[in-house]
């Protein structure tokens, strides 16, 4: 297979990005569209606890174990600010056992319903290779639940500068401005920099060859 030099780094293979989320997949092809050579495995791999950058390294090592070749992975936390941070990492088993409600429940005493939503992406070049991890942040307020329903907690979070909530919004405007398209728009940290060859443009991810 041709090798693929994508922002100095040369991959032989398409990355395979691994979770058990068939939502987040969703969002992920479409903010990447074209612009890297990619597939998906879905698998839901065990989670340390713990920070979400080292919850996100840890998990690409797993997938590793799985996966011959380059491999992305990525952790979805929800932020409290007034729980200072709370519950993070642990909002997927929060969600499953309080819902929509009991999440805005959790914030009745405080005053203060900001939050942000944050995301920690994780890249492998390979097995043997160190992940490289790079994190996409939304700010936004816990608000009672509007909106479909079909993806986690969206009903629930509302970005600051905006009247509608994650669910409310079209997923063109979701894509735009959220917590994985300000990941995936970064230029991950440690990838050389562009060299002539392949560039990533840091607002949209165009990976040009
Ligand atoms: O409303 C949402 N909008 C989002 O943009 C979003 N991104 C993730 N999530 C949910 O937050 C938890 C993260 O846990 P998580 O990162 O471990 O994901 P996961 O276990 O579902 O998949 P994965 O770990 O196999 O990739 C899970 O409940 C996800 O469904 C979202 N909910
Ligand atoms: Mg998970």
């Amino acid at each position: 297979m041709a090798a693929v030099k994508a922002s100095g780094l040369v991959l032989s293979r398409p990355v395979t990005f691994v979770t058990g989320n068939a939502k987040k997949l969703e969002e992920v092809r479409s903010i990447l569209g074209q612009s890297i050579p990619f597939q998906s495995l879905k698998l839901d791999l065990p989670e340390l606890q713990g920070e979400p950058e080292d919850i996100s390294r840890e998990k690409a090592r797993l997938a590793a174990i799985e996966v011959n070749g380059p491999l992305l992975v990525e952790d979805t936390c929800l932020c409290f600010n007034a729980l200072k941070g709370l519950p993070g990492p642990y909002i997927k088993w929060f969600l499953q056992k309080l819902g929509h409600e009991g999440l805005n429940n959790l914030l009745l005493a405080y005053e203060d319903k900001s939050a942000y939503a944050l995301c920690a992406f994780s890249f492998m070049k390979g097995p043997d290779a160190e992940p490289i991890t790079f994190l996409g942040k939304t700010p936004g307020k816990i608000v009672p639940a509007r909106g479909p329903t079909d993806f986690g907690w969206d009903p629930i979070f509302q970005p600051d500068g905006y009247e509608q909530t994650y669910a409310e919004m079209p997923k063109e405007e979701k894509n735009k401005i959220s917590h994985r398209y300000k990941a995936l728009a970064q230029e991950p940290q440690n990838i050389p920099a562009p060299n002539g060859v392949g560039r990533i443009d840091p607002r949209r991810l165009h990976v040009q060859f």
